[in-house]
């Protein structure tokens, strides 16, 4: 069987996830030329590392596609439904973290909980004349810890494929669930987060896709503590 490693071909982890694989004693060489996106590890027979966005590598282990792939928790809860028994995070690795966070406008004084969004949200149709709305790409997240954790079911999600932060003074939204990290974004663009109001810490993450294969590969398992012995 060919093992198939997803790894991040541009953006903001892939340099870090290079360098895990390096002290993990896990090189890569390029198949073909030097972009090439495809890579073999050194000493390792039948492994192939293929090269994707972190979005893509998401989607592939979605699909089990791949075997293993390093990308964000976010993206990867985001893009499956029961996602504990389709993968396995095995490793987190320590960088690319993020917070997927409930953020509404500064304004907003008497919101500082889910709690009290919850009482704007039952309030929203009969003040306004419509239901909340939530800009946001992570739909599967935002649905999750509004209506299953906390009971909020009256809000409308507008989904947001970039400059999420700006949805609501350009009146598109009412409030906002995406990443943030320094924070300075939402800020920027006078929101808060409401203080129990951050829904998933994300980082990148080395993740399995469960296959019945992998049971009697030892491959599998080399992989998985070379990963686990170079996170720092
Ligand atoms: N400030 C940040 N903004 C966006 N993503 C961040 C940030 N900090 C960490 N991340 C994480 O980085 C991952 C996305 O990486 P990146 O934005 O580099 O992907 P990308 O190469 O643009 O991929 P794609 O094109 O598939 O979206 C996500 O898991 C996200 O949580
Ligand atoms: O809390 P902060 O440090 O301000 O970071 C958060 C922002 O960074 C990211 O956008 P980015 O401009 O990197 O573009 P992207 O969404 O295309 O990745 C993300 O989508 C947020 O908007």
């Amino acid at each position: 069987m060919t093992i198939t490693i997803a790894l991040p071909s541009k953006g903001r982890i892939k340099d870090d996830t290079a360098a895990v694989f390096d002290r993990a004693g896990l090189a890569i060489s390029a198949v073909g030329n030097d972009r090439s996106y495809r890579g073999r590890i050194d000493g390792m027979e039948g492994v192939e590392v293929a090269y994707l966005s972190a979005s893509e590598i998401a989607r592939e282990l979605a699909a089990g596609a791949v075997d293993f792939g390093v990308t964000g928790e976010d993206l990867v809860r985001e893009g499956m439904a029961e996602v504990d028994a389709n993968v396995e995070f095995c490793a987190r690795l320590g960088f690319g973290q993020a917070d997927v966070v409930v953020a509404v406008p500064e304004i907003w004084l008497d919101v500082e909980t889910m709690e009290d969004l919850g009482d704007v949200a039952a309030d929203f149709r009969t003040r306004h004349g419509r239901r909340l709305a939530i800009a946001t790409k992570y739909w599967r997240l935002t649905q999750q810890f509004f209506s299953r954790q906390h009971g909020i079911q009256l809000y409308r999600i507008v989904e947001s494929l970039g400059a999420t932060e700006g949805a609501p003074a350009a009146g598109q939204a009412d409030i906002i669930v995406d990443i943030t990290s320094t924070g300075s974004t939402l800020k920027a663009n006078h929101l808060k987060v409401l203080s129990d109001g951050v829904i998933l810490k994300s980082e990148a993450c080395l993740v399995r896709a469960r296959k019945p294969e992998h049971d009697r590969d030892p491959r599998i398992g080399r992989i998985i503590q070379a990963v686990q012995g170079a996170v720092i």
